[in-house]
């Protein structure tokens, strides 16, 4: 299966580092969005991170255009006609994802592989509002993507080993190393890091030390490169949230039950540094 076309559907911090990943390694990549603004803004970073690749000569002004030229915008989930392969990364809510790939079923030609970065969303679950369960397929990588060298690949019940393949192999030309998983809570990554992360804001929330406390005794005790309440902002609140309401869901064990300060940081919108506020203001 040649994957010569990608769509990436969502053109938030996941979406345009996928896309720009993808245009880096020579793919013709279509990247979509509900509104103008969004596209331009997942644009502008994409366009940022390259002109650092040039300033550290890493890259030349010709190539940064090259792959520039390689990114065209789409408003309109209609764009897949002609997609290889579609990667979805809009926001992790089950009900956005099923009306995205029930479109994207009727839209996108037969032989297209559906793929989702979702965090912890079941693929199965996604895969059964399409025809194609087969193609249907959980690709999912870590965040800032260009520098994470992880892509977490789960198999949804009915994915076909034709499929998994296909995209083991574009992972590998996009110089990450695909790491499989079966489709289960939160998946592999996941289902490890957000209790932690959870464990974090109850730590916070238990006046047991400050935010900065936490975080140095996770950096400078675990060498981990950032503590976790930081991690949390880095990821969106509303995200780790989403992950932990899934765990929650999907093991029925209150080990799993998200914080209430995480809730109610969501609920006022500070959502971290995406927001410019979450456990820390961001400028
Ligand atoms: C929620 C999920 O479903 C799954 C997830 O993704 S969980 C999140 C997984 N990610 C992590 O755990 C990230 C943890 N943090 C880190 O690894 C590091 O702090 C970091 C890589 C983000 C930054 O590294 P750092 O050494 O502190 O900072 P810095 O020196 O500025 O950056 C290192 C390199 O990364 C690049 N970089 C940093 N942030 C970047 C971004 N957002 N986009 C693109 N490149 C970025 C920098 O340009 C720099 O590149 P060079 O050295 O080649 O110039
Ligand atoms: N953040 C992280 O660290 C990681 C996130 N993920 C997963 O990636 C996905 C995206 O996360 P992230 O990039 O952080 O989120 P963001 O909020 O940064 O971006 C999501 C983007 O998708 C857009 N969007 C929402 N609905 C639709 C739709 N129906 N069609 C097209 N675009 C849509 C949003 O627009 P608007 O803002 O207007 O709603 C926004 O621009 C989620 O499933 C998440 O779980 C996976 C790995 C790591």
């Amino acid at each position: 299966m040649a994957i010569q076309n990608v769509m990436v559907i969502g053109a938030g911090q996941m979406g345009s580092g996928i896309a720009q990943v993808c245009a880096q390694a020579g793919f013709n990549v279509k990247l979509n969005d509900m509104k103008q603004e969004a596209y331009d803004r997942g644009i502008g970073t994409i366009t940022k991170n390259l002109s650092r690749n040039v300033e550290k000569g890493r890259m030349t002004e010709d190539e940064k255009a090259a792959v520039l030229g390689r990114i065209t915008p789409s408003l309109d989930l209609k764009d897949a006609h002609d997609a290889d392969i579609v990667i979805e990364a809009a926001v992790e809510n089950m009900e956005i994802k099923h009306s995205i790939f029930k479109t994207l079923d009727e839209v996108a030609p037969k032989h297209a592989i559906l793929a989702s970065n979702t965090s912890s969303l079941p693929i199965t679950e996604i895969a059964a509002v399409t025809n194609r369960p087969e193609q249907v397929i959980g690709m999912h990588f870590m965040n800032p993507v260009p520098v994470m060298k992880l892509v977490e690949i789960i198999r949804g019940l009915a994915t076909s080993d034709e499929v998994y393949q296909a995209v083991e192999e574009m992972t590998l030309k996009l110089s990450k190393t695909p790491v499989e998983c079966n489709d289960f809570p939160g998946f592999v990554a996941n289902r490890i890091l957000m209790p932690m992360i959870n464990e974090a804001i109850f730590t916070l929330q238990e006046g047991v030390a400050t935010k900065e406390a936490i975080d140095d005794i996770m950096k400078l005790g675990m060498n981990h490169p950032m503590g976790p309440l930081q991690l949390a902002d880095f990821i969106g609140l509303d995200t780790c949230l989403y992950i932990m309401e899934v765990l929650h869901e999907g093991f029925g064990d209150s080990k799993y039950r998200p914080s209430p300060l995480l809730r109610q940081y969501v609920k006022a919108g500070w959502l971290g540094k995406k927001t410019g506020r979450g456990f820390y203001e961001y400028s």
